[in-house]
């Protein structure tokens, strides 16, 4: 942790952070930085708000340790943040934004944790007046009930694009999400790192929850299918956006710690909607636009349409 004080913070490192969505990435982040000191406001659905401004935020973390923090929690956010992490799942986005109104996010860096790229369009359509930055994080956390967080994987890393936004202020938001103990990288290219941890996790989501099984179990089954999803993504992306490399996505299945269970798995476990529209859908659209055949995504997302409650 760092001592933390108006005095000591940098001109560029942000003051109020208002995080919409507190569940396993959301959650991860408030608590991180609140606990750092940072000004940190949840926004949540009303029984979740009401939760956490009880009893704070818990957080058992294989990267950050175990701890608990107060933090404000509110169901619609009524004070300007300079920092806004939007972190719902692709499927609440539309509900989850309500609760934060345009102009209080006027000028603030808006930094999505979704999964996909779908959701920067409607996030610039709804902040016309904020820097939405292309962002990603790998990690494995879980919200097991209201305010409670359990982060799994021995990584918690993000990758931020500059997106146009004011250098000084996407660097002081780095140093502040290091500060509190994350890994973050900086990169001048958003659909690089925007279609990088979408070629991973698209093969990861759609094979695991299809195998219906952590990760090592699906390398070893269904290695032909995450190598075709890995492809196929390639294939769309090279149609005019970044170059992808299924050789690294090929290594990171095989250095991934063997019990990683992708998001998508674990809502399908809980019963929950899945986000196999936003991410299996998404790829199917962007194919469908550039003209470039995906047999393999169309088929595993075919069949988990028919699981999803999502639809
Ligand atoms: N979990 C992970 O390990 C990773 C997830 N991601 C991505 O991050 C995104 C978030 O996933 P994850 O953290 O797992 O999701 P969770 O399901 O853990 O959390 C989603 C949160 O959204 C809240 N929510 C739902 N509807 C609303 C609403 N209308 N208003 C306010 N809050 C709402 C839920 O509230 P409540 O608690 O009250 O139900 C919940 O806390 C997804 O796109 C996922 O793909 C990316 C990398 C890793
Ligand atoms: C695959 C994993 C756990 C890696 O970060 C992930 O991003 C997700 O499930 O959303």
């Amino acid at each position: 942790m760092s001592a933390h004080t108006p005095e000591s913070t940098p001109a560029a490192e942000p003051k109020r952070v208002a995080v919409l969505a507190p569940g396993g990435v959301g959650g991860l982040l408030a608590g991180a930085l609140a606990r750092d000191g940072r000004a940190v406001t949840v926004v949540a659905t009303e029984p979740t708000a009401a939760h956490i401004a009880q009893h704070g935020l818990r957080v058992d973390s294989a990267v950050l340790g175990d701890f608990r923090v107060d933090v404000p929690a509110v169901p619609a956010a009524t004070e300007p943040a300079d920092v806004v992490v939007v972190a719902p799942k692709a499927t609440a986005l539309e509900g989850a934004l309500e609760r934060v109104p345009p102009h209080l996010a006027e000028g603030a860096l808006v930094l999505p944790l979704l999964n996909g790229f779908e959701h920067m369009g409607p996030l610039r359509s709804r902040y016309p007046g904020a820097h939405v930055l292309g962002a990603a994080i790998r990690v494995e956390s879980t919200r097991t009930e209201p305010g409670r967080i359990a982060q799994t994987s021995p990584f918690a890393d993000l990758d931020i694009a500059y997106s146009g936004a004011p250098p000084e202020r996407v660097e002081g938001l780095a140093a502040a999400l290091r500060s509190a103990g994350l890994r973050v990288r900086l990169s001048d290219d958003e659909h690089a790192v925007l279609w990088r941890k979408f070629q991973f996790l698209l093969a990861t989501a759609l094979v695991c929850t299809h195998n219906r099984s952590d990760i090592g179990t699906a390398r070893t089954e269904r290695r032909d299918d995450l190598v075709g999803v890995a492809d196929e993504v390639a294939a769309v992306s090279a149609v005019g956006g970044p170059v992808l490399d299924t050789g690294r996505v090929v290594a990171m299945f095989e250095a991934a710690p063997a019990r990683t269970k992708p998001s998508m798995l674990r809502d399908l476990e809980a019963g929950r909607p899945m986000e196999v529209d936003a991410l299996g859908g998404a790829l199917l659209r962007a194919a469908e636009r550039v003209g470039v055949a995906v047999p393999v995504v169309e088929r595993l997302v075919a069949d988990l349409r028919r699981l999803d409650p999502a639809g």
